[in-house]
């Protein structure tokens, strides 16, 4: 193409000078709101030693408000909305990007929220495999008038990768398991508690309990799109996200605000970790890296 517009990230190839704004970018977080993309971009703004205190980071796509992008030195920090159509556009957008920008060797990783199945509430889940609602590695895409069934495998060895970081930060628990993609929060996920509900507690509990058995550790909503697409793109592509609540014990999400920002911050402090042991820095003193005191 002669000029490619990148309507949703408001960015283009004749407007922006993509190489120099992004070439240098090795790491690419991605997660569903923009407030805690804007706050990790400010986490590892301050984990990086980088000048000022990180809290002016301008938006980069605040041209539109579908996404809101952040960059820290190396580190790209965008949002991708709920579920699979709204990743899916992002992810074909920032694909692009990378593309254009020439960049090499990116990681990208969804750090993101989940209902837990069977764990404690706060727990962190690094997933091996994303699955669909029938426990099945495969997302599947309409093209034209065809579905195209696609892989959603993961990189194993990031994730075992991930894993071993997660033991220097010990004040909370980190497993590795699948992670089972929805297309919907409430009835998609065996919630009893949406506006409609139309099968019983009974049903519900042996639904999720067979998930359970399947090896699922967490229930999210874009991990098998974000798997496919990354993987046939080449991108090296991992998922970590904490869980809110043990969907074995209810399906309101309970805790106050105060916890769910902490649990927020626990894959962000494990990504930042692993970020900081590629480039071979140490974080700062008194940092909040591998303590929430
Ligand atoms: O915490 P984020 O990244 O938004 O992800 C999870 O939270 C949303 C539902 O509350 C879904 O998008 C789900 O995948
Ligand atoms: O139960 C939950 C919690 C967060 N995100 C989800 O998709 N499900």
């Amino acid at each position: 193409m002669d000029e490619d517009i990148l309507y949703h990230l408001d960015l283009g190839t004749k407007t922006h000078n993509l190489p120099a704004m992004f070439g240098d970018i090795k790491f690419v977080c991605v997660g569903g709101s923009p407030n805690r993309m804007r706050a990790f971009a400010q986490f590892m703004h301050k984990q990086l030693g980088l000048a000022g205190d990180g809290e002016d980071l301008a938006d980069i796509c605040a041209g539109t408000d579908r996404y809101a992008m952040y960059r820290a030195g190396p580190v790209l920090s965008i949002s991708h909305g709920m579920g699979i159509p709204s990743i899916s556009i992002m992810l074909h957008e920032l694909i692009k990007l990378l593309h254009h920008a020439k960049c090499r060797d990116v990681t990208i990783i969804r750090i993101g929220t989940s209902g837990g199945l069977g764990i404690k509430p706060g727990t962190v889940v690094i997933t091996d495999t994303a699955v669909d609602s029938s426990f099945k590695p495969r997302f599947e895409q309409v093209v034209l008038d065809d579905v195209v069934v696609r892989s959603t495998e993961l990189d194993k060895d990031l994730a075992k990768e991930l894993l071993a970081c997660s033991k220097e930060i010990p004040d909370f628990p980190t497993l590795i398991g699948h992670t089972m993609c929805t297309y919907d929060f409430y009835e998609g996920q065996g919630r009893l508690d949406g506006a409609l509900c139309s099968f019983s507690s009974e049903k519900k509990l042996e639904y999720l309990k067979r998930a359970y058995e399947a090896g699922v550790r967490n229930i999210e909503m874009e991990s098998t799109a974000f798997a496919a697409l990354c993987g046939l793109c080449g991108l090296k592509a991992a998922v970590v996200c904490v869980t809110l609540l043990d969907r074995l014990e209810g399906d309101q999400i309970r805790a106050p605000h105060d916890v769910l920002w902490e649990y927020q911050q626990r894959p962000q402090r494990l990504i930042a970790a692993f970020i900081l042991k590629h480039l071979g820095l140490c974080p700062p003193a008194g940092n909040k890296l591998f303590s929430t005191n």
